[in-house]
């Protein structure tokens, strides 16, 4: 059977682009172009799947006017979703981006959720999660969150069958380690930062002490991943791509999961990520990719005809 993608994003957003000539700090900017987009990390990664044409399901805790935008909004964008109402108001975030300069992003802490919310979350979790699917678990947490609530989740697709990727920061990426996710994607800051290595290959050993395979993503640098035995692979970027980088690790992790679950080796899902990344560096938009661009990307990345096939043999089928 293939596997399903079930997507979490515990801190959605309406994520707004705003595309400027050049940033300067204490300016007014002149916005060219405005985007808004239903986002956060998880709906990134369930975009950039429903594109490769896999059979993903979208949840988030969505609340308030915001929250009711997001939920036409993903509708709209073709995307599977099933509802799971929150008391409080769905966040905004910014990303102000000029094509040379990294964005710079203005993130909202979003709305806490309270225990019973967490719990349906999770309840929904396991009602949607069937055995042998992906459950990606991805971007912050809302404020006031602790670790047994991202346990509470893991636990839920655990006790499905499932396999959880997990990709977040801080607290909630230590605590991926405890809860024994699968799969734990972070960049080079997020790892250093809740490891306290001194170095990230070291930081990538302690988030693998609970059985995880650990990806790291250094953007034009490419990737890094770690398997559970401790071997190290790593993979370069597609050369020569410029634009927004906003949720280009969201489209990675998506290329990740999406090979892997087909049981592609992990250099044949690590180049797939990277090809995702590429195609969501290309796009305006935070987040989204054009799968009409993967074949020339894969090209790029290895120019042997068929190399890294699978996934547009799927694309074709579906
Ligand atoms: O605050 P978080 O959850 O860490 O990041 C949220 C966010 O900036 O990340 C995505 C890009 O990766 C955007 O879609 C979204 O707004």
């Amino acid at each position: 059977m293939t596997a399903r993608f079930v997507t979490v994003t515990p801190n959605p957003a309406v994520d707004v682009t705003y595309t400027v000539d050049g940033q300067t700090v204490g300016e007014t900017l002149r916005v060219r172009d405005v985007r808004r987009l239903p986002g956060g990390k998880g709906l990134n990664v369930a975009r950039v799947l429903t594109a490769l044409g896999r059979d993903v399901v979208a949840l988030q805790p969505l609340g308030g006017d915001a929250g009711r935008w997001m939920t036409r909004a993903i509708a709209g964008a073709g995307l599977a979703s099933v509802p799971c109402p929150i008391e409080g108001e769905t966040r905004t975030t910014v990303a102000v981006v000029d094509g040379m300069n990294h964005p710079t992003l203005l993130a909202e802490p979003g709305p806490t959720l309270t225990s019973a919310e967490w719990s349906r979350l999770a309840a929904t979790v396991a009602e949607t999660a069937n055995p042998g699917d992906w459950v990606v678990i991805a971007g912050s947490f809302p404020p006031a969150s602790r670790a047994e609530h991202l346990e509470l989740i893991v636990d839920a697709a655990h006790d499905r069958g499932a396999l959880v990727a997990v990709d977040t920061s801080g607290e909630m990426l230590r605590a991926a380690v405890g809860a024994r996710a699968d799969l734990i994607k972070a960049n080079e800051g997020e790892i250093l930062d809740a490891t306290g290595a001194d170095d990230a290959v070291e930081g990538m050993g302690l988030l693998s002490v609970g059985g995880a395979t650990v990806m790291m993503s250094r953007g034009a640098d490419g990737s890094v991943l770690r398997e559970p035995g401790g071997s190290v692979i790593e993979q370069q970027a597609v050369p020569g791509i410029a634009g927004n980088p906003t949720g280009a690790g969201d489209a990675s992790t998506a290329g990740l999961v999406a090979a892997l679950a087909e049981g592609h080796s992990t250099p044949i899902a690590l180049a797939w990520a990277a090809i995702c990344g590429a195609a969501a560096v290309l796009r305006p938009g935070a987040g989204e990719i054009d799968p009409d661009v993967l074949p020339e990307l894969a090209q790029r990345l290895a120019p042997v005809d068929g190399a890294l096939d699978p996934l547009h043999q799927k694309r074709s089928q579906s």
